[in-house]
């Protein structure tokens, strides 16, 4: 798992505001490696979609990349910076190189179409070069890939299907045209528990059977351990800690990720829920130093002067922490 299929590089991107920009993704540099599963976790405004719609390009009008680039590793061994791609070129790339599962995009079914047409007018959509025949037969082993009953679901309409029905409806659709990644925004959050699950054993079954590599985004840390290989975690719109799925489980560094890991309510023991006091910052007016130190019960006065750099701690193990700086 060591070739890189997508490297993001010391990406910025601000949103135009009426009180003025907001810095929704801060320096950040993320590798992605074939076949694997990353987690970006983060909570509610830390930066996760507005870093993974400029993977696929598709920020709104009022963002602008301000510095930085994305890297994506072709098939015959060439890399092209999708922040630099036309339009047209970028065309090549989403849903056949790259797709994405948006947020809250369970609702955009068209009602009046069955899924089997859904499957049928995104081939044509895309001018994938398949015969009806042969993007059903595709349609129904995604469908059965992701747990669903094929032949029931292609004859359905969206209404007929539950929530997590159509979230594994949706990651099946996104696989039509065989991308080599697939971003998910927070695919399991409007679900109960049971059908957040059933979609999690798609997702493994997924991962096993087609080698993608995936990101993932969700702000349950706790999910990530069903499905990740890796965890990068986003506090006001910078990286502030990556490391594969155990480490961050077991032994997570940045306090940040420790307050997370407490917010998880546990099923046995201990019934005391601890979350993170306090709110993350104005992404419009940041404070000085860490942006974690107003929050941070190990803040130091070098946490509230300096930002800190990111420190490699381990291999593939990084930490943007004044607490891990060697002296
Ligand atoms: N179109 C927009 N215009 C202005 N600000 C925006 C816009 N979209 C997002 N933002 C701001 O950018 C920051 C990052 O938002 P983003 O949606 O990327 O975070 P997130 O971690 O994905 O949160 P969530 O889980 O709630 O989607 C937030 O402060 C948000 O308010």
């Amino acid at each position: 798992m060591n070739e890189k299929i997508l490297r993001i590089s010391r990406l910025s991107i601000i949103y135009g505001a009426r009180r003025g920009f907001v810095k929704a993704v801060r320096d950040v540099s993320l590798d992605l490696y074939r076949g694997e599963c990353l987690a970006l976790v983060g909570e509610s405004g830390s930066g996760k979609t507005t870093l993974a719609l400029s993977i696929v390009r598709a920020l709104p009008t009022n963002a602008k990349i301000v510095s930085g680039n994305v890297y994506y590793h072709l098939d015959n061994n060439k890399e092209v910076d999708i922040t630099k791609l036309t339009e047209d070129e970028m065309r090549k790339i989403r849903w056949r190189e790259i797709a994405m599962v948006f947020q809250g995009s369970m609702n955009a079914f068209n009602p009046v179409l069955k899924i089997g047409d859904h499957f049928i007018e995104t081939a044509k959509a895309h001018r994938f070069a398949m015969d009806k025949n042969e993007i059903i037969e595709k349609a129904s082993n995604l469908l059965s890939l992701v747990l669903l009953d094929a032949k029931r679901v292609l004859n359905s309409y969206p209404h007929q299907l539950s929530g997590g029905m159509k979230q594994r409806t949706l990651i099946a659709l996104s696989l039509l045209l065989n991308p080599k990644i697939i971003i998910m925004d927070e695919p399991t959050s409007a679900l109960d528990v049971v059908s957040q699950k059933v979609v999690l054993n798609a997702l493994s079954n997924i991962k096993k059977e087609l080698n993608l590599s995936m990101i993932f985004i969700t702000h349950d840390l706790g999910i990530t351990a069903e499905v990740a290989d890796r965890v990068s975690v986003m506090y006001a719109g910078q990286i502030v800690e990556i490391g594969n799925v155990f480490e961050m489980y077991y032994d997570p560094l940045h306090p940040y990720t420790q307050g997370l890991l407490k917010a998880i309510p546990r099923l046995r023991g201990s019934v005391n829920i601890t979350s993170i006091p306090g709110s993350p910052p104005d992404l419009i007016n940041l404070p000085p130093g860490c942006s974690f130190h107003p929050r941070c019960p190990f803040a130091m006065d070098v946490c509230r002067r300096e930002e800190p750099p990111m420190i490699e701690v381990d291999k593939n193990r990084f930490v943007k922490c004044w607490l891990y700086m060697k002296k």
